[in-house]
């Protein structure tokens, strides 16, 4: 679980309170502040679209596992944090992660003949080292593991 404080900020046009990028895990639950806005998650236009607050629900997001375990079907999204001059911000991620040892690949029935597996296998443990060695904001760390790279 990540708790995200995101303190106001006298110039956000200069910075993001986290750049773009997607999560390494499976899914995200994302609790989000009432108060004030700051997700924004990349849309199929190829335009970032602000994600409103809403007190009763909560975001959800695919993540990179889930993206290789549906073979590319669930695409993990792209979002960002921007920050704002007037308020400040709280969101609180909980990340639902596959054990370190788990061996990613994709789910029975859903690579075959007709719809090779895109990814190669990985545990989960390479996946995550190699996340955090990069920069976010960098290409999408699955193309690496794709077959035939
Ligand atoms: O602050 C937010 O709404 C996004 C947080 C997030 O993307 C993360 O913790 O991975
Ligand atoms: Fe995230």
């Amino acid at each position: 679980m990540a708790v995200n404080f995101y303190p106001r900020c006298p110039e956000p046009e200069l910075t993001y309170g986290l750049p773009a990028h997607t999560d390494p895990n499976a899914l995200t639950v994302l609790l989000q502040d009432p108060r004030a806005a700051g997700l924004q998650v990349l849309g199929p236009s190829g335009r970032w679209v602000a994600v409103d607050p809403r007190p009763e629900a909560l975001v959800v997001n695919v993540g990179d596992q889930m993206q290789a375990l549906s073979n590319g079907r669930y695409r993990s999204v792209w979002h960002r944090a921007v920050v704002s001059s007037e308020r400040e911000r709280l969101s609180v991620a909980s990340f639902l992660c596959p054990c370190r040892s788990a061996v990613i690949e994709s789910a029975e029935g859903l690579a075959g003949r007709h719809s090779p597996a895109v990814y190669r296998s990985f545990t989960y443990e390479e996946y995550y080292r190699k996340f955090w060695t990069r920069n976010l904001d960098q290409e999408h760390l699955l193309e690496l593991f794709k077959n035939n790279n």
